[in-house]
């Protein structure tokens, strides 16, 4: 059923589709649903300017939210994101190349809290027609909705790692997955050998850039963060300099590493101006890179 719903988020497949209804006030608002029985929905909204702009100027909102009735809601997650109609189109060519290197496999992106795992996540999926999971909130249901601060509280990091490490394994078993894992997942050499069942990719963002983003959005759900006194940022950008220094090595073992330094030096920008959807271009290019040096190692 996963694979269904993502393959009815393939852009071509809906923003041509009959079914798009187009509303004055530029939004455009696609539902489908599957089976006789209505048990899998997902609603598809997208915001196109309605200024007369160039069209590489127009942008267009997407927002996209799924729902189940033998999933739980927060499983098959909404987001939104802002995007380029030539970006959007660059991104499907590319994902397009990268498909049949990829030929089914998962992909799990690897990195600190905050680094744009869930958003980058979201935006793959879409593009390569595959399912997004993001491991922590597969964790929050395993035990039993409860939130991850509540989980690290009431039952200790440990038990908490246990359970991360039970979701890697089942979701390892499965193909055409992107999966978000949470920011520590790759200590554990046991989490390694799951995902190496896929290909997995290290969102690397400079710190100041992660501190930025975590304070914006508030600390609270990252219980790891809460350790240090002082000043929100000082504390975060404090916390997060240590977590990198145990974790660096950890994350170098993914397949691919997307740097946020290096798109910024590409496309003459600040760091904190790379949009998602100019990192999950990046995301594909290095998928790519790898899986073809795969290939040629394998000829030899
Ligand atoms: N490229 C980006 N530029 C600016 N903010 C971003 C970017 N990517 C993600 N964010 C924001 O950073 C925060 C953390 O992103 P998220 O995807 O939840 O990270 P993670 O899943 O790795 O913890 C969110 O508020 C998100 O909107
Ligand atoms: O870095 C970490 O150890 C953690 C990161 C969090 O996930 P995100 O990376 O999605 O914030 C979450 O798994 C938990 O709070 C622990």
């Amino acid at each position: 059923m996963e694979a269904r719903v993502s393959q009815s988020l393939q852009l071509s497949s809906w923003i041509n589709s009959d079914k798009v209804v187009r509303k004055p006030s530029g939004l455009l608002r696609f539902s489908e649903k599957w089976n006789e029985k209505p048990r899998h929905r997902i609603v598809v909204s997208c915001h196109l300017q309605p200024r007369k702009a160039a069209r590489s100027d127009r942008r267009v909102q997407l927002k996209v939210s799924c729902s189940s009735q033998n999933v739980q809601a927060s499983v098959l997650e909404s987001g939104c994101f802002s995007a380029s109609i030539d970006e959007i189109e660059t991104l499907k060519n590319k994902a397009e190349e990268v498909e049949e290197y990829l030929d089914g496999r998962c992909v799990y992106l690897v990195g600190m809290m905050g680094s744009g795992k869930t958003t980058v996540g979201r935006i793959l999926a879409e593009t390569l027609g595959y399912s997004f999971f993001d491991c922590d909130r597969l964790i929050e249901q395993a035990v039993g909705g409860t939130t991850v601060a509540e989980i690290f509280e009431l039952r200790g990091e440990n038990f908490f790692r246990d359970n991360e490490t039970e979701v890697l394994h089942k979701l390892s078993s499965m193909h055409r997955l992107v999966v978000s894992t949470g920011g520590g997942a790759v200590v554990r050499p046991i989490n390694w050998r799951h995902m190496h069942k896929g290909i997995s990719v290290w969102l690397d963002v400079p710190l100041e850039a992660l501190v930025k983003r975590i304070t914006a959005e508030g600390t609270k759900s990252r219980p790891l963060l809460h350790e240090e006194s002082g000043d929100v940022y000082d504390k975060t950008l404090k916390r997060l300099t240590t977590l990198m220094e145990k974790r660096g090595e950890n994350y170098a073992n993914a397949s691919a590493r997307v740097s946020l330094e290096n798109i910024a030096l590409k496309r003459e920008k600040d760091v904190c101006h790379i949009t998602p959807t100019e990192i999950t271009l990046e995301v594909l290019i290095q998928i790519e890179n790898f899986l073809k040096t795969q290939r040629s190692v394998v000829v030899l």
